[in-house]
């Protein structure tokens, strides 16, 4: 079963807090205990023995919920020590900062006032939440730089950093953060902690969030109710956006159980042949383009295609007579060629870009397109795509395309260039907002690939796949696997958003399987035994 879990962006989730509150079933002050109630508990839990713990607090209701932590860990036997912006607070945080000074001090939050003291054990970051409005200048950015910055040995200032909603100064919408020090290599560190609160947002699984966060937790303060009403009934509910993933465990998250995986281990076998399953047509290039058309019609043939066959000009066939002998081989010259091949209705899905050729590609989307075939466009057709306006203009509902950066750039300039600008405002435009706006503008899925990969459909829904933890993914091959999967999936029937998001998660989870050391002709090997763990 492939499971995932509901994603707000900063605006729904503060809508949905109001509408909680509004409703006058739970007050401000009872959200913030039960937030700072949440990470005080992840805390103990992760270090059950009290040591001491330095908890940082900002002007608004992110810093409220630090002044909880510190009582409730001050309650634990944790020694305490609390600096806090001078700034008037709220109401609620303001509730919050005096039953804490009830009970301790609250130290200037300056550097000197982080620098001087001794060193805790734990430091607990709740100086910005979602109501970050910009990034972070000044003092402050120089104390969020030495939470979660390295000094000149390599050794983090600050060793066991806990996140309350998100690491300060990350921008929750697009993962942004122009005034963090990017934290590499802290991914799934032990001493980096996030607890989020009611869902992820996009930028916990996006751009430097993982790397920023570390290990990610999702409390339930108890807005689900509030959360179900609120997104129903302003009409968003096609518009969801939702992350797919087999492997953060996200304890108290909504998860959403999508039924795709079923499909692909289950039938009614006497009614079963393998044209029901589909027929794959990938369109390799002439003489000497490498083995990228194999690796897509290899992975399309493991998905569970019916039938893949594999289609280059007459003067390259002899290239692609290698294993396995289960595909099928046949020429196709030029675009009159393919017009014939498609003849055939029973070919219901296409793969087309890798080793293709950029004028081969071009004159036979020139002729597939046209016919509504469910087709993946990777490599060569995207950048065949972004010379020709006519081209992308013929592109249709069932069409996926599969950019990485570079390609993405190449087809949606103005958009990457909005990604790439530094941000003097949040919410910053992100990776997300430009896979959604080019999908909306092509009329196709998107599917923007790298360690977060984003797929996006014309009609607004996105889904998110977070891959941090797989860096040997990133491997010369490893894009024609993933376009073949996808492919397969088409012609097994799948609509193309969720082919798209099976396939990023297929994909992804068999480089996992199989470890640091992969290359890109492991990824179909490794299908089999995704397929049954996924079942
Ligand atoms: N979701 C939930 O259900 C619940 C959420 N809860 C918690 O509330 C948090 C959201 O609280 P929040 O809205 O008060 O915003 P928060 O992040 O504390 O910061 C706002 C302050 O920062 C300031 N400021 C902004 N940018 C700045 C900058 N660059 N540099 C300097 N200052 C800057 C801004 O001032 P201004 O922009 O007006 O200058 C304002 O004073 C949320 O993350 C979660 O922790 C729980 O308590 C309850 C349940
Ligand atoms: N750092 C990374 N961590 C995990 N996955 C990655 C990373 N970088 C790239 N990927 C994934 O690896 C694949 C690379 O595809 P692509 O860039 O098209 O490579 P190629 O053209 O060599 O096939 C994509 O699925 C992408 O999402
Ligand atoms: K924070």
């Amino acid at each position: 079963m492939l499971t995932g879990t509901e994603v707000l962006t900063t605006a729904q989730m503060r809508a949905i807090e109001s509408a909680a509150m509004a409703s006058g079933q739970v007050t401000g002050l009872e959200l913030m205990e039960r937030a700072g109630r949440a990470v005080a508990g992840h805390i103990r839990l992760r270090w059950p023995k009290a040591g001491c713990v330095t908890v940082l607090c900002g002007p608004g209701n992110n810093g409220g919920d630090g002044y909880v932590v510190a009582r409730l860990l001050h309650r634990a036997g944790w020694r305490v020590r609390v600096l806090g912006t001078e700034n008037m607070p709220g109401p609620d945080a303001a509730e919050m900062k005096q039953r804490w000074a009830e009970i301790g001090g609250i130290g200037p939050l300056t550097e000197r006032g982080l620098q001087g003291g001794p060193e805790s054990d734990v430091y607990v970051d709740a100086i910005f939440g979602t109501g970050l409005t910009r990034p972070p200048e000044g003092e402050i950015a120089s104390i969020l730089a030495r939470i979660f910055g390295r000094g000149g040995d390599g050794a983090y200032h600050c060793s066991r950093v806990v996140a309350v909603d998100c690491p300060s100064g990350l921008c929750m919408d697009s993962g942004k953060a122009p005034a963090l020090p990017p934290g590499r290599g802290t991914f799934d560190s032990p001493a980096r902690l996030t607890v989020a609160f009611d869902s992820p947002k996009p930028g916990h699984l996006i751009g430097l969030g993982p790397m920023l966060c570390g290990e990610l937790i999702v409390a339930d303060i108890g807005l689900i109710q509030w959360r179900e009403r609120n997104l129903a009934s302003r009409g968003r509910r096609p518009v969801r956006l939702e992350a797919i993933w087999p492997r953060f465990d996200i304890p108290d998250a909504r998860r959403i159980e999508f039924s795709l995986t079923d499909r692909l281990g289950k039938h009614p076998f006497a009614s079963q042949h393998k044209y029901s399953h589909g027929h794959a047509l990938v369109l390799a290039g002439g003489p000497a383009k490498g083995g990228a058309a194999r690796l897509s019609a290899r992975a399309a043939l493991r998905i569970g295609a019916g039938l893949v066959t594999l289609a280059p000009p007459q003067d390259a066939l002899p290239e692609y007579s290698s294993p396995p002998d289960a595909l099928m081989r046949r020429a196709l010259d030029d675009g009159d060629a393919l017009r014939g091949a498609l003849d055939d209705t029973r070919i219901n899905a296409a793969c087309i870009g890798p080793g293709c050729g950029i004028d081969r590609a071009a004159a036979l989307l020139a002729v597939l397109l046209p016919t509504g075939r469910g087709t993946v466009l990777d490599a060569d057709a995207l950048t065949a795509l972004s010379q020709d306006p006519g081209l992308m203009a013929a592109l249709h509902g069932r069409c996926i395309l599969t950019p990485h950066g570079g390609e993405f750039a190449r087809l949606f300039p103005d958009l990457a260039e909005k990604v790439e600008a530094t941000p003097s405002q949040w919410p910053a435009y992100s990776k997300l907002d430009a896979a959604r706006e080019a999908a909306a503008r092509c009329g196709a899925v998107v599917l923007l690939k790298g360690p977060d990969t984003v797929i996006a459909a014309p009609d607004g829904r996105a889904r998110i796949h977070s891959a941090f933890d797989i860096p040997w993914l990133a491997t010369a091959g490893a894009g024609d696997v993933l376009a073949g999967i996808i492919t397969g999936l088409l012609a097994r029937g799948f609509q193309p958003l969720d082919a798209a998001s099976l396939g990023t998660l297929i994909h992804a989870q068999a480089a996992r399987l199989f470890g640091p050391g992969l290359i890109a002709d492991d990824l179909s090997e490794m299908i089999p035994q995704v397929l049954r763990d996924l079942a």
